[in-house]
């Protein structure tokens, strides 16, 4: 097992009919997402890199070795922490008491975190002395992330981390959980089902399909393979980071600029300048053009080189993979329309882009 940065995790596992199979690399930093359909051995994984559960294989973190195939270190011997679906907050104590619970086991020279960087980056300050019984259940799940980050771990895991909020809860939380992706120097293991949730907090993603790793990477990179892992051309698209730049208040529209271009879109939210969004586009909602075509509704058109073409994934149709500046695209076309035009490999084009939606 290397003992270079990052989390190496490879482990072998299995119960009466589930066998899990996986050897991988992930960041050392960053928020990573274990994907896939329920019963595909992401909550198994995870228990395995926490030592909950028993399995051979090895497991290091940014160098520090916690398993080997000689030697595994018990749960409470990995520098970690684990938050769950369901908080486990001690009733009995107010939010303050239960924060300090962890933290004052940490010795002060180890402290990675201060209490008041946690109380900031949760935004916890006007809770404090409030009990858990009178909280709702985001900012029951928003202490029990505090509590912690308050032990100074050097990895925290998340098992489904809002599948137990309303959806009202669920908007309200997300702002934190960006925070921490951006702040956080350690990296974070994020479980999830949910394509929303990925697609607005990953990184990098790890897409399961039952016990077995069927594609990981850098979450665009990831979402603009042509071969979609899961078969999932339908709803295909991608993840583009961008800043707002401009608010056009005649029209109701903001402008985003990505590393590639810029587009135009309609939000319910209002939004200044500067703010980082991160905006989906899906594969069916780009259409191609050989050349700049100004006279049609479409008001973002986007030159891109095409990179890839996987002609008739499905009868007919193909996925095309484009990138404008750094920026991948799919757009999905008819095989006819990719042979008619024609599209080719290395050729300049133009994205016109119907919609394109702030994730959110
Ligand atoms: N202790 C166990 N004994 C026997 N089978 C188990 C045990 N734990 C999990 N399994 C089985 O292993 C498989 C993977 O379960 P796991 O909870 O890891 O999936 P998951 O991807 O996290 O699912 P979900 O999204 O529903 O939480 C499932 O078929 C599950 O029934």
């Amino acid at each position: 097992m290397t003992t270079s940065p990052g989390i190496h995790a490879r482990f072998q596992c299995h119960f009466d009919r589930f066998h899990l199979n996986v050897n991988l690399k992930l960041p050392g930093s960053g928020l990573t997402a274990l994907f896939g359909h329920s019963g595909c051995g992401k909550t198994t994984l995870l228990r395995c890199m926490a030592g909950l559960q028993v399995a051979t294989g090895a497991m290091s973190v940014n160098g520090d070795e916690w398993q080997s195939d000689s030697s595994s270190r018990p749960v409470h011997q990995r520098p970690l922490a684990y938050v769950f679906q369901e908080t486990s907050l001690f009733p009995h104590l107010s939010v303050r008491r239960n924060l300090m619970y962890g933290y004052r086991r940490v010795p002060q020279a180890e402290r990675q975190i201060s209490f008041n960087q946690a109380v900031n980056w949760l935004g916890l300050a006007n809770f404090l002395e409030r009990m858990p019984a009178k909280l709702s259940g985001g900012e029951r799940q928003r202490v029990a992330i505090a509590r912690a980050l308050l032990t100074s771990p050097n990895l925290l895991l998340m098992d489904e981390p809002l599948s137990a909020l309303d959806q009202t809860s669920k908007r309200e939380i997300m702002p934190y959980l960006e925070a921490l992706r951006d702040n956080l120097a350690i990296p974070v293991v994020y479980v999830s089902h949910s394509r929303a949730e990925v697609a607005r907090l990953a990184d990098h993603i790890v897409m399961m399909d039952n016990g077995a790793v069927v594609a990981q990477g850098p979450l665009q990179e990831i979402l603009a393979r042509t071969d979609q892992p899961f078969g999932l051309e339908e709803d295909a698209g991608v993840i583009i980071e961008a800043v707002i730049t401009e608010r056009d208040d005649q029209w109701h529209l903001y402008r985003a600029d990505f590393n590639g271009g810029h587009l135009w879109l309609r939000a319910d939210q209002g939004m200044e300048p500067g703010r980082r969004v991160r905006l989906q586009v899906l594969a069916r909602d780009i259409s191609l053009a050989l050349r700049e075509q100004t006279d049609q509704s479409i008001q973002n058109l986007i030159a891109a080189n095409v990179d890839k073409i996987a002609s008739n994934l499905r009868p007919g149709t193909s996925m095309v993979r484009l990138v404008a500046g750094t920026t991948p695209f799919l757009a999905r076309l008819t095989s006819r329309a990719v042979h008619n035009l024609p599209i080719k490999q290395g050729q300049r084009v133009w994205m016109q882009i119907k919609s394109v939606a702030i994730v959110d």
